[in-house]
């Protein structure tokens, strides 16, 4: 298991008991609107903490962890990524300076575009792509930092049902190649039915949970 969750609370929100997520495996999140399934991704990687309970992540109590350090080990890609005005190539680095590691060269951005199916050249400017193409850069970025921890929030929601399949289909192939472990909230039936290896079904809290 790479991670372990006992007892936490969080907000109202999140109450969970006991919850484990293993390693090298693909794990989807789904569960209603407003159930907690961002706010949990948030606390796997101390972009929140919990107001009690323990998290460990391999073993080690979570909040042992420089969240800095942790964050590149676990790594969130966002439901609405961000990207910059500049070119494309630019908009690939830029995940790899902000964690001060070395650029990549450019043969290994362009296997990176075509992992995520976007056909698009490095010196392209990244600020006229659609919604979708923009989740595709930022799937790419994250492929490029090669985390152990993929916490995808949503990743492909702007594509359509098709795309969205065969994009993930080949990101995952890439992560799994690697050794990599994803946890991803998606509301897609079909992509969890594709690629979910274990799943997590999360209830909305009741107060009376409290
Ligand atoms: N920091 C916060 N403080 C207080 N309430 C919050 C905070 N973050 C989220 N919430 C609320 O907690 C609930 C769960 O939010 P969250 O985004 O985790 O749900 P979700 O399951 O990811 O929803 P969706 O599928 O709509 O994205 C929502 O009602 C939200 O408004």
């Amino acid at each position: 298991m790479i991670f372990r969750l006992e007892n936490i609370k969080y907000k109202g929100i999140l109450n969970i008991d006991d919850l484990q997520i293993p390693a090298y495996m693909v794990t989807c999140l789904t569960g209603e609107s407003g159930a907690g399934k961002t706010s949990l991704l948030r606390l796997l990687n101390r972009m929140d903490d919990p107001d009690s309970g323990s998290i460990y992540y391999q073993d080690q109590l979570l909040d042992e962890f420089n969240p800095i350090e942790l964050r590149r080990k676990v790594t969130m890609l966002s439901q609405a990524p961000f990207s910059l005005p500049g070119t494309i190539e630019e908009n690939l680095q830029i995940g790899l300076e902000l964690t001060e590691r070395e650029k990549k060269d450019k043969e290994e951005l362009v296997k990176a575009l075509e992992t995520v199916q976007l056909q698009k050249s490095l010196d392209e400017s990244a600020e006229n792509l659609s919604g979708g193409e923009k989740q595709r850069l930022a799937l790419a970025r994250l492929l490029l930092l090669n985390p152990e921890v993929y916490l995808l929030d949503e990743p492909t929601s702007a594509l359509d049902e098709e795309a969205e399949l065969t994009v993930m289909g080949r990101f995952l192939e890439k992560v799994k190649r690697e050794k990599g472990t994803v946890i991803m909230i998606t509301h897609s039936k079909q992509l969890a039915d594709m690629c979910a290896e274990q799943r997590i079904v999360l209830k909305k809290a009741k107060e009376s949970d409290y």
